[in-house]
């Protein structure tokens, strides 16, 4: 059931259970994503984070439970309006999916184009833009991320923080309301994991979207994150929801502690 005074959120997800086949990843998943929320995935290995951000982004489908996306994000604050994901007709589904980017863990560059024509690929796909039009549309994308005068580049001539922010570049393309991203900082040193933080933040001011984030990265958990969800391997279900800054101090979960302060609380 829909708690209704969270009302309000972009996403929720109702009582999902996630399995492949007969094998039962996680079960009873129920939160709340809030417009411009940071919304972290977090848990231990194999708990089920990637599994999780699959069925936000239309690639698996919940054993159980309900996928829901608020019908239009700029009447967000009004009445709800939902919409079941993956009950939804083809052309609904198509319309929800241009509304979110997505960041794979390893950026997804295709290697044989340049920046600029990586970004122009989704834009010459989804839109009716003229090509001097999408050629300008993707440099602006690319200054967005701090890569101004990258466009001719290919993406193995770019460090491993650009090629991210190039990803990112690409995953706005379509201007999309709510970003999910799949383990950003993994493989990147520490200052260009916090570079990278730093665009997730700035990328959220500015542009007002939602994020949802796959990471086990305790400094991004607590630099990005103003909400979050904790994946119990063991237990198969959330041990709980909330500001990782606050569960830190006040879980009421000897696990969730544990893993925000890597084993060190008591
Ligand atoms: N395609 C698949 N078929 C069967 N089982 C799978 C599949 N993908 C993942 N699993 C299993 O589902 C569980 C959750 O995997 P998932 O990759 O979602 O976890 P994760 O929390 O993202 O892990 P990690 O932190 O190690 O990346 C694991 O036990 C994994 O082995």
């Amino acid at each position: 059931m829909i708690d209704k005074s969270s009302s309000n959120s972009i996403i929720k997800a109702d009582d999902i259970t996630m399995a492949y086949g007969d094998y039962v990843v996680q079960k009873n998943l129920s939160f709340d994503i809030k417009p411009q929320d940071i919304f972290i995935i977090m848990g231990g290995s194999g708990c089920g984070k990637s599994t999780l951000l699959k069925h936000f982004i239309g690639l698996k489908q919940p054993a159980e439970g309900r996928v829901l996306f608020h019908a239009d994000p700029s009447e967000v604050q009004s009445a709800p309006d939902y919409i079941d994901f993956w009950q939804s007709t083809e052309s609904q589904k198509q319309r929800l999916m241009q509304r979110c980017g997505v960041l794979y863990q390893s950026g997804a560059l295709w290697s044989s184009m340049t920046l600029a024509e990586n970004i122009a690929l989704p834009l010459g796909e989804f839109t009716d833009l003229s090509e001097k039009d999408i050629s300008h549309l993707a440099s602006l994308k690319l200054a967005l991320v701090g890569l101004n005068g990258f466009e001719d580049y290919y993406p193995a001539e770019i460090s491993g923080g650009m090629r991210k922010r190039a990803g990112l570049a690409r995953a706005l393309a379509l201007e999309p309301d709510i970003l999910f991203l799949d383990e950003p900082s993994a493989g990147l040193d520490p200052i260009s994991a916090r570079l990278l933080d730093d665009l997730i933040l700035q990328l959220r001011d500015n542009l007002g979207c939602t994020l949802v984030v796959v990471t086990h990265e305790l400094a991004s958990i607590f630099t990005i994150g103003n909400n979050s969800v904790f994946l119990d391997a063991e237990t198969k279900t959330m041990l709980t929801t909330g500001d990782p800054n606050e569960l830190v101090k006040h879980s009421e979960h000897d696990t969730v502690r544990r893993f925000l302060t890597r084993g060190e609380s008591e």
